[in-house]
């Protein structure tokens, strides 16, 4: 039997996968997914469709439940457990990787810092105050005694993402890589800000995906163009409208505004609230699901 599946592996001693080879004792050996789940696994290059790898965990928490959700994730009923959180992640082009699990997790860190880890995603045009309001809610957090982190895309871009450009496959990579970083710190129990324009449903629906339910927490800027152009702190937009910048969002390229963010911050009228008074209403959300304490 070959271990050839081409994602990541699953760790479980689930009474619901059958155990073909070896048995749960051992360390490495193959589930069988229920047939409802078949169907929905993807990059699979094994000849025996239904097998991915497994490898149990020893000493560690068990879930009882696996399931392989359409877009290839898994999720399991035990959400104490990061690798099965969504570990199977499509796209994956080694095989043969093996996850290692720590023996501090995110609960753990979580007790540590007594808050929850999660992300919360500003997105909004360039000039719709993602950048001010994420310092606003990282001041406010941090006046509390709260671990926060900011990603901001002009940042990251100087660094991590600085062989990006700006057109949509570099956009997507952009908003992959802060979307895994992100996951990343959330796993660490911070909470994360991620101030990215991400201008597209999909980038921004799987970087929604790849985190434990409830965790990634989309607030929408929702602020004209004709005021955030007004604004141009930058001088970008003038640029733009003089053809000296392609692809500007807003201008010649799109931005798709979310149909269902947690959280929308808008203008009252004619007149944009105080950015404080918009980090509050995030840390309302934050303090009524529960995220500032463990
Ligand atoms: N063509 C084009 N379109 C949009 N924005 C542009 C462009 N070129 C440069 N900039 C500057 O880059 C900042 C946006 O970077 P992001 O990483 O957030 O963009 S994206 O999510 O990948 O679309 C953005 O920063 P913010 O103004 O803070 O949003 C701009 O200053
Ligand atoms: N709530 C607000 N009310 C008024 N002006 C704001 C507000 N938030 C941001 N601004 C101003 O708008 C401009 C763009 O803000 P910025 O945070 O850089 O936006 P983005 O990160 O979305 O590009 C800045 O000049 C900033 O001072």
């Amino acid at each position: 039997m070959t271990a050839s599946a081409k994602f990541s592996l699953v760790y479980t001693s689930s009474p619901e996968l059958d155990f073909v080879h070896p048995p749960p004792s051992t360390k490495l050996g193959f589930a069988k997914f229920r047939t409802t789940s078949i169907g929905y696994l993807r990059n699979m290059t094994s000849t025996s469709k239904n097998l991915a790898p497994i490898k149990a965990m020893e000493g560690s928490r068990m879930p009882s439940y696996v399931e392989v959700k359409p877009n290839g994730h898994a999720v399991t009923n035990d959400s104490n457990d990061t690798i099965l959180h969504k570990s199977l992640a499509n796209g994956m082009e080694s095989d043969n990787i093996v996850w290692h699990k720590s023996s501090v997790d995110k609960i753990d860190r979580q007790e540590l810092l007594q808050q929850k880890g999660c992300v919360i995603w500003i997105t909004g045009l360039s000039g719709s105050g993602k950048s001010t309001v994420a310092c606003a809610l990282t001041g406010a957090l941090h006046a509390r005694g709260k671990l926060t982190y900011i990603l901001d895309g002009d940042n990251v871009r100087h660094g991590l993402n600085r062989d990006l450009t700006f057109k949509s496959e570099d956009r997507a990579e952009n908003i992959r890589r802060v979307g895994e970083v992100a996951k990343l710190f959330a796993d660490a129990g911070v909470i994360c800000i991620a101030s990215v324009i991400s201008p597209y449903r999909k980038d921004r629906a799987a970087c929604r995906s790849i985190l434990p339910d409830g965790d990634f927490i989309e607030v929408f800027m929702d602020i004209p163009l004709c005021v955030c152009e007004a604004r141009d702190p930058k001088g970008l937009y003038k640029l733009a409208r003089a053809g000296k910048i392609k692809g500007f969002t807003g201008i010649d390229d799109p931005y798709e505004a979310p149909l269902n963010s947690e959280i929308v911050l808008r203008q009252e009228g004619e007149v944009c609230p105080p950015p404080e008074t918009m980090a509050e209403k995030v840390i309302s959300y934050l303090e009524e699901k529960g995220y500032l304490q463990a």
